[in-house]
């Protein structure tokens, strides 16, 4: 893992925890670490020599957690905190933990939250003006933050320049740099690593993983997540009641998730009595005997009511090829394949004359600009907590990691090797053939 005692000289100050709060329980560098793979084969593949090279295939990480000596001296100490990407419930408690940790724990004195995401960086080079003014952050000003949802520092896509950034980063004299966000921050977050190795300057950068697509490498779930399940659940359980209560009733539900299926199937398996779930990892297909449209005619007739969960991103190949829209951070922009599943379905049945209501819901927004569930919240704590304990050993140019009920340390350089993805054989996916018995392939 990398770390600034590498070029900076050993981490020298006793950490502040063993002194004033006597904790006991150091991690040890170098003895900690953990299986990304607790498999048998996962076990063996982690003793063979040269293995758990991390330009491939990591097979341990770090354990996160205290460090008896620290890197960092609290007093002198300047840390910033950005929040990017999308909203997720929960952003407030991370900034909330990282704060009232360092401050209380750590004693640091000046924690900075930087406004809108990577924007926030924005500055004349000539002037040293800053585009938007940071704010001074403590315990006393993060009170209670965790009762609203969305950031209270403000968040963005684009605008992320690593040169630009960096140069802000040492304009402010920061120290430790949090980032906040998903696939796209961290791979943001490891450019900027870079350019703060290639300048030799002694900066922390620490990411923690957000997003409610849960699409990020390396962690079992992203904060966020399980908060926007619930909702997702709730979505469905109003479409479900709307179709049970017609006569050949179909509720219909999208749900966010660009590139993963992982809400919404999770959501799926959580009702128990969905009919149909679509993801962009299973190829869509409508026509024919073994297509969707016929299964669904064919459930209707045979159950009487039905409920469809499509993810967001499930079956953009459907579409006529035009010409790929982005957002601000080269996402691409979507096409809307719950309306178009809606007109279709009601084509099909009014082709076939057969009466049928459909109710289609978009919740939208709703999944993510709450709070937190109290799982999310507890969840964030840690992630809070592990960051700013990484940050003070001197860790940098790692995301905070969890799994197996481990957080970890993993290389920025690992998490942006891709996106996670649902696995179709992992046991989530087969939960959802089972309780759907939904065929596992269309067409
Ligand atoms: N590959 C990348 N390299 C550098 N910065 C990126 C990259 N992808 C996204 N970013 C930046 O990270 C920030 C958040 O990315 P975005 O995709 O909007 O959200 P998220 O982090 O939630 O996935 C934006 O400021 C964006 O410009
Ligand atoms: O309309 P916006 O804000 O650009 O965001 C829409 C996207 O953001 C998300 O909620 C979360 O994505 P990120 O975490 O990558 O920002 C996706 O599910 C959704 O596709
Ligand atoms: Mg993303």
């Amino acid at each position: 893992m990398e770390s600034l005692t590498q070029a900076f000289g050993q981490a020298t100050f006793p950490s502040p925890l063993k002194v004033s709060f006597q904790t006991e329980n150091f991690i040890e560098d170098g003895k900690d670490r953990v299986l990304v793979d607790i498999s048998l084969e996962g076990l063996l593949k982690a003793s063979r020599p040269n293995s758990g090279h991390i330009l491939f295939q990591p097979s341990t990480f770090e354990l996160a957690g205290p460090r008896e000596k620290i890197f960092w001296n609290p007093d002198s100490l300047k840390v910033a905190i950005v929040t990017c990407g999308g909203l997720a419930p929960g952003l407030n408690n991370v900034v909330q933990n990282l704060v009232t940790f360092l401050s209380d724990r750590y004693r640091v004195k000046h924690i900075y939250g930087v406004p809108y995401g990577y924007q926030g960086f924005t500055h004349d080079p000539l002037t040293k003006r800053f585009a938007f003014g940071w704010r001074r952050l403590d315990s006393l000003s993060v009170q209670n933050i965790d009762f609203e949802g969305g950031s209270v520092l403000g968040t963005g896509r684009g605008h992320s320049n690593p040169i630009s950034i960096v140069d802000a980063l040492m304009l402010r004299d920061i120290n430790i740099l949090f980032t906040i966000g998903g696939d796209g921050t961290l791979a943001g977050a490891n450019a900027i690593h870079q350019e703060i190795k290639r300048r030799k300057v002694p900066i922390s950068l620490i990411g923690i993983p957000k997003t409610i697509d849960n699409d990020v490498l390396w962690v079992s779930k992203t904060f966020g997540f399980e908060s926007a399940v619930g909702k997702a659940v709730e979505a469905l359980r109003c479409a479900q009641t709307e179709a049970r209560s017609a006569y050949h009733g179909i509720g219909l539900v999208k749900i966010m998730g660009r590139n993963s299926g992982s809400l919404t199937a999770t959501a799926a398996v959580a009702m128990n009595d969905i009919d149909f779930v679509l993801v962009p990892e299973v190829p869509l297909r409508l026509e024919g005997q073994n297509g969707l449209l016929n299964a669904i005619v064919r459930k209707v007739l045979d159950k009487g009511y039905i409920t469809i969960a499509v993810a967001e991103g499930a079956g953009q190949d459907l579409f006529p090829p035009s010409e790929i829209e982005k957002d601000a951070s080269g996402n691409e922009k979507l096409k809307d394949i719950g309306k178009y599943l809606q007109k279709l379905i009601t084509d099909e049945f009014k082709a076939r004359n057969i009466e049928t209501t459909l109710k289609y819901i978009d919740p939208s927004y709703m999944l993510r600009s709450q709070t937190t569930s109290a799982d999310d919240s507890v969840f964030c704590a840690k992630l809070g907590q592990n960051a700013v304990h990484a940050a003070m050993a001197g860790k940098t140019g790692c995301m905070i990691g969890y799994a197996h009920e481990r957080f970890t340390h993993v290389p920025l350089s690992a998490v942006s090797m891709g996106k996670k993805r649902l696995d179709v054989n992992e046991p989530l996916w087969l939960s959802v053939l089972a309780a759907t018995g939904q065929p596992s392939y269309w067409g």
